[in-house]
């Protein structure tokens, strides 16, 4: 049966050269996506997202979110698709009660203060309270009908706990500083929930479909090096270590993202996850001096090159190709989410240069 997310199989998919770069196996040409590929910054996402109301509601609507998705497949030859969907969804289903202020950013309407909130806190059955994500994914990979992997995500237990202890998006992070360094156990006990709570997610997205996971740890990069290893690489290490890494017989890859964190790359790198992902700050050729044949990479354009003009986005795009040099174990990516008043054209311009001045790096 075509199309059947139970026979389409990792093996049987049309195009995979994005699970084969990040097992550093060959390819034809490097595979591209863009973090934040489904948003703001196409017409279309903002059509569907006025017809289901806010964006919780896109979340929450299965046919709208399967649709969001594969919008930007359908205008630029991306090599996946990544789930609809929100990192918060986790905080949320805890009971912290999400909502989004225009302009402001995601909220929550009851942050975490002490330990005695942390103690309540319960873990979601991701087929319970956060089902309405395993119906997107098992929608998604059907509608997917094989053509492209699909990845799933989550954030990182540092990530989540920054948002639920400032209460929403933060600049200088006083307040999960004040907790990590004036009841240190308080937040531990927090993160290990957490990381409990994104092994069962994660697991569950793979069971109903994912195959690739991604963990976005937007804010470890305000931490020291130490502090890093303690309060979020730890955290991270213990859900490489919880994963179910294989689906359908064939290995699901597992890549790691912290934003500003090029300095502890071997660190992440040392956690046994597939990639590693890095915002636009390192340079990619370091990079991979620095972790060998150990990781495959995903990254690294800074996403306000968006904005130039095509000649210059496709030489950014050949130096980073160059920079990365011959063989597979490279994804191509933004070094973060694409902006959201970036022209769709120049999105196309980015993605067909990486796929057009690649095929010279995987000649045999
Ligand atoms: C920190 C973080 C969040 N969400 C996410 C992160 C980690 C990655 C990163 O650092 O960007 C991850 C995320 N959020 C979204 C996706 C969808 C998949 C994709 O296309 O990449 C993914 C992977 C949709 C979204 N998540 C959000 C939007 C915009 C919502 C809208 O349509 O109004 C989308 C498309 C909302 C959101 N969600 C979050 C913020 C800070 C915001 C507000 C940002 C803004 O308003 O631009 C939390």
């Amino acid at each position: 049966m075509v199309g059947d997310s139970a026979t389409t199989t990792g093996s049987e998919l049309k195009n995979d050269r994005y699970l084969r770069a990040l097992m550093r196996q060959p390819v034809d040409v490097t595979p591209v996506w863009m973090m934040r590929q489904a948003g703001r910054y196409l017409p279309e996402y903002k059509q569907t997202r006025a017809l289901a109301g806010d964006f919780m509601s896109l979340c929450k609507n299965t046919e709208l979110a399967t649709e969001v998705t594969l919008q930007p497949l359908r205008r630029f030859p991306l090599d996946a698709a990544i789930l609809f969907s929100d990192i918060l969804t986790i905080p949320d289903a805890m009971g912290l009660g999400l909502y989004f202020e225009t302009g402001e950013g995601p909220k929550f309407k009851r942050p975490i203060l002490n330990r005695s909130d942390v103690e309540q806190l319960g873990i979601p059955d991701p087929e319970q309270e956060l089902q309405y994500v395993m119906n997107a994914v098992r929608s998604i990979k059907k509608a997917l009908n094989g053509d492209v992997p699909l990845i799933g995500f989550s954030g990182s237990p540092w990530t989540l706990a920054t948002y639920m202890v400032e209460g929403g998006s933060s600049k200088a992070f006083t307040k999960i500083k004040k907790m990590a360094f004036a009841e240190p156990e308080a937040l531990h006990a927090l993160l290990d929930k957490l990381a409990d709570a994104v092994i069962l997610y994660l697991n569950a997205q793979i069971a109903a479909g994912a195959q690739s996971v991604m963990v976005f740890d937007t804010w470890g990069g305000v931490l020291s090096p130490r502090d890093y290893k303690l309060f979020s690489l730890q955290y991270m290490h213990k859900i490489v270590d919880g994963l179910t890494r294989e689906n359908d017989g064939r290995k699901v890859p597992v890549t790691l993202f912290t934003k500003n964190a090029g300095m502890w790359l071997e660190a992440i790198a040392a956690t046994g996850c597939d990639a590693v992902g890095l915002d636009w700050t390192i340079d990619i050729a370091d990079a991979r001096k620095r972790v060998g044949d150990k990781v495959a990479l995903q990254g690294n354009m800074d996403p306000s090159m968006l904005y130039a003009q095509p000649a210059r986005i496709q030489q950014e795009v050949s130096d980073i190709l160059a920079g990365y040099g011959y063989g597979s174990g490279h994804v191509f990516n933004l070094g973060h989410g694409i902006h959201l008043d970036v022209p769709p054209e120049n999105a196309g311009v980015f993605v067909e240069a990486v796929h057009q001045l690649s095929k010279p790096y995987h000649q045999k």
